[in-house]
């Protein structure tokens, strides 16, 4: 059965009694692993790629390149990627996974035959349209639904390339996915956006990172990224720690007036997930790096915060589940484009959080999220991880919280309530 469709399951969001001292070691980033995967299969030479995370969107991914020809074989914990003529006709399964339905398109233009893309119904309404446009115009044949999914891509073995323009306002990921397969169009590609500022910033600089990590030209002005086209070389990728699934762990530590601190943190990452250092110790919470490992300390008190997160979008949900908790009034803005993530996030966490008792006004762009006491009550995942995981946090704080399906989780981490236990034990 899809996963989308699994039974709803209610489950009793454990009470933390007493301040949550954990150390932890974080499954594997799905950006970094999902980009790897792709660069992998783009290859000259087959790669191995480390501690990749294995989880639904991970799975989903390795299942789309496998329709295309690339042999991923399991190696212990790691896979191997060989890299073989990329082929249809293919089906490919994007699930709910937006690394899917927008990074493997552009693949599937450079394969020989015809790749038909699906997934779970909120796919069908999470924008690919730009990216689609901007991919007809570097020379690829697509059939799509209105700018949507379901489409198949009628890859012809090629794709020109080129420059191109698009508005890149609605995800950073039409312009990754782009630059991620650009050095095998013939004239690699120009990517200028128009519109309303990009989100993720973060996410675009490790899509830069990474392709010149495999041997790749990429150059990058105002609003403009330019690929040259040539070969990728890559044979090994190490994927760091996904630090936005750090989120709620590093938070528990923060609501709790605890200790949580996460093995193999990046010194240095281009991972959205290290804005927390700073976010969290707005918020209230003492944060310390020191030798691989990063550590927050609760002080007592939990703090509002005022913040422009357009940047860092995929932390909102946790932020919003501490400032549910906190003091004093928060307001966070800059982020219209999670109205089109895996659910509206925005609406989303606006009425689960008013469901227990809280006072939380929407925004075009955000949340006005205003300090009151919480009761029990059921919350809503809406098929969205990072919602179930925003559920966890606050029912560790407010007695009776029941997240429903907490098993959409696996998108990101095969198997969060195992580690949320573990933190707590
Ligand atoms: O490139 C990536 O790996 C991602 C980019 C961001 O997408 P948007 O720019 O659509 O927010 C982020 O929210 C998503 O979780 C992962
Ligand atoms: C927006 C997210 O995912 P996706 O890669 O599906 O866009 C997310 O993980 O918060």
């Amino acid at each position: 059965m899809p996963e989308h469709t699994a039974a709803a399951q209610h489950w009793p969001a454990p009470v933390a009694d007493r301040p949550v001292r954990a150390r932890l070691t974080l499954p594997g980033s799905k950006s970094v692993t999902n980009r790897a995967l792709i660069l992998a299969a783009l290859s000259q030479t087959p790669c191995l790629v480390r501690r990749p995370l294995n989880s639904r969107d991970s799975e989903l991914m390795v299942g789309a390149l496998r329709a295309l020809g690339t042999v991923v074989v399991e190696r212990g914990d790691d896979l191997v990627v060989t890299p073989a003529p990329l082929r249809g006709p293919a089906s490919v399964d994007v699930g709910n996974a937006g690394t899917v339905m927008r990074f493997v398109p552009p693949v599937a233009a450079l394969a020989a035959g015809d790749v038909h893309f699906d997934g779970d119904p909120r796919a069908r309404e999470r924008p690919v349209g730009e990216l689609l446009a901007a991919l007809r115009a570097l020379g690829a044949a697509i059939d799509d639904t209105d700018g949507a999914l379901p489409m198949t891509v009628r890859g012809t073995g090629r794709v020109r390339g080129g420059d191109v323009v698009l508005d890149a306002s609605g995800s950073s990921q039409f312009v990754s996915a782009l630059l991620l397969a650009g050095a095998r169009f013939e004239r690699g590609v120009r990517v200028r956006h128009e519109g309303a500022p990009v989100p993720s910033r973060p996410h675009l600089d490790m899509t830069v990172e990474m392709l010149r990590a495999a041997g790749v030209t990429v150059t990058v002005g105002d609003d403009v990224w330019a690929v040259e086209p040539g070969p990728i070389k890559v044979t090994e990728i190490t994927v760091e720690p996904d630090l936005s699934n750090a989120a709620p762990f590093l938070a528990a530590a923060l609501v709790t007036d605890g200790e949580v601190t996460i093995d193999g943190w990046p010194e240095r990452t281009t991972q959205p997930g290290d804005h927390l250092r700073s976010l969290f110790t707005r918020m209230g919470g003492e944060v310390e790096w020191a030798d691989g490992a990063l550590t927050l300390r609760g002080t007592g008190r939990v703090l509002g915060l005022e913040a422009d997160l357009r940047e860092v979008g995929e932390l909102t949900p946790t932020i919003a589940a501490v400032a549910a908790l906190a003091s004093t009034p928060s307001r966070l803005t800059g982020i219209a484009h999670l109205r089109r993530h895996e659910t509206d996030r925005i609406a989303a966490l606006a009425t689960e959080i008013n469901r227990l008792g809280g006072a939380v006004e929407e925004l075009p762009d955000g949340l006005i999220i205003e300090p009151r006491p919480l009761r029990g009550g059921v919350f809503h995942s809406y098929d969205d991880h990072r919602m179930a995981t925003s559920g966890a946090v606050i029912g560790l704080a407010v007695p009776g919280v029941e997240v429903e399906n907490i098993a959409t989780t696996r998108k990101t981490l095969p198997d969060f309530p195992g580690l949320w236990a573990e933190a707590l034990a």
